[in-house]
């Protein structure tokens, strides 16, 4: 199993270097991936948070588990989600903004904190996905000064997708068997995904595909030669950025898979606006939102819906593809 040393891109330099920029074209055309190293501290306050909320009562998990139909906030059993027929060995909690008044859309609503849950830890969850906000607007507008000559490109799209962006709290369960998985191979949907884990042994992995094979990489949550894991972030590329700069930023097709010790981890998926149209596109370039009923073809692309519907729409039909009961 090869390891890919993915590209860093250092968001606390200011301005940002041309050696940056540079990095950065390599990481979106070769991986649709790339390391940040940001301002953030609290790497071990933020898993210490997310340790306690996995000790949530079951009775409480069960009362405040999703509801099928899209709309993905809560506590995940395991067993709850896959993006494939495989049993996917992990417990997750989904949260996201606050809401502010009536939901305006089918992906705006309640978070379901448990009662249980100390303040201080929701305010550390809360902090945390504010952050994410924000990292995600400072890489969208490297982006596009590095795709579209200026900075501004996609700002009010990103800042219009905050309220139904969504932060997901994975635990996944070690286990020996080298084939069972924690994350079903996949693209991700929206605009990036920032990916914050605290773990013993990678266990993301980046595939490559040579000659109509595919290979698997492993990516581990810091860059190697790194000590310190509070400031640094995976970023993944997403379908709709792929779709949006014309393939020019390549969506990796990746998974997560079990290692012998648990993993927690944070995913942050940074979307659009939910009105926003998904652009068309039309690429092979490896797995446009590939169709979850049909994991095993790689291929399976649902492009008739990412251009009839709005992009709000589409993902809520695609969370539901993956609910399992
Ligand atoms: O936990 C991780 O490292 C990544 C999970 C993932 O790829 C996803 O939830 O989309
Ligand atoms: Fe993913």
């Amino acid at each position: 199993m090869s390891e890919i040393k993915l590209p860093k891109i250092d968001l606390t330099e200011s301005p940002v270097s041309k050696q940056t920029l540079q990095s950065l074209q390599e990481a979106i055309t070769n991986y649709g991936a790339f390391y940040v190293k940001t301002n953030y501290k609290d790497h071990s306050r933020l898993f210490e948070s997310a340790g306690r909320l996995f000790k949530t009562s079951d009775m409480d998990k069960s009362e405040l588990t999703i509801e099928p139909g899209g709309f993905t906030r809560g506590f995940i059993k395991l067993g709850g989600e896959s993006g494939s027929d495989l049993m996917e060995l992990k417990e997750a909690f989904s949260y996201g903004a606050t809401l502010d008044g009536q939901p305006r859309n089918k992906l705006e609503g309640d978070n379901k904190w448990p009662n249980t849950l100390a303040l201080q830890d929701k305010e550390t969850f809360k902090d945390f996905y504010k952050e994410c906000n924000r990292i995600s607007l400072e890489i969208s507008k490297l982006l596009s000064v590095l795709l579209t000559g200026e900075e501004t490109t996609w700002t009010e799209l990103v800042e219009g997708g905050f309220s139904i962006s969504l932060m997901r709290i994975f635990k996944y369960f070690g286990c020996s068997n080298p084939n069972s998985i924690g994350s079903s191979p996949h693209t991700d949907w929206g605009f990036l995904t920032l990916i914050k884990a605290d773990e013993k042994e990678p266990a993301l992995q980046i595939a490559s595909e040579k000659d109509g094979k595919t290979a698997w990489h492993n990516v581990s949550a810091i860059p190697e030669g790194e000590s310190d894991p509070s400031p640094w972030f995976i970023v993944n590329a997403g379908d709709f950025l792929a779709m949006a700069t014309n393939g020019s930023c390549l969506s990796p097709y990746h998974r997560v898979v079990s290692t012998t010790t648990d993993r927690t981890s944070f995913v942050y998926f940074a979307y659009p606006s939910y009105e926003c149209r998904t652009p068309s596109f039309k690429s092979n370039k490896l797995s446009f939102y590939q169709d979850q009923s049909q994991p095993s073809s790689f291929k399976g692309t649902r492009m008739t819906e990412i251009t009839t519907q709005c992009f709000g729409d589409f993902i809520h039909d695609k969370w539901s593809q993956v609910y399992r009961y």
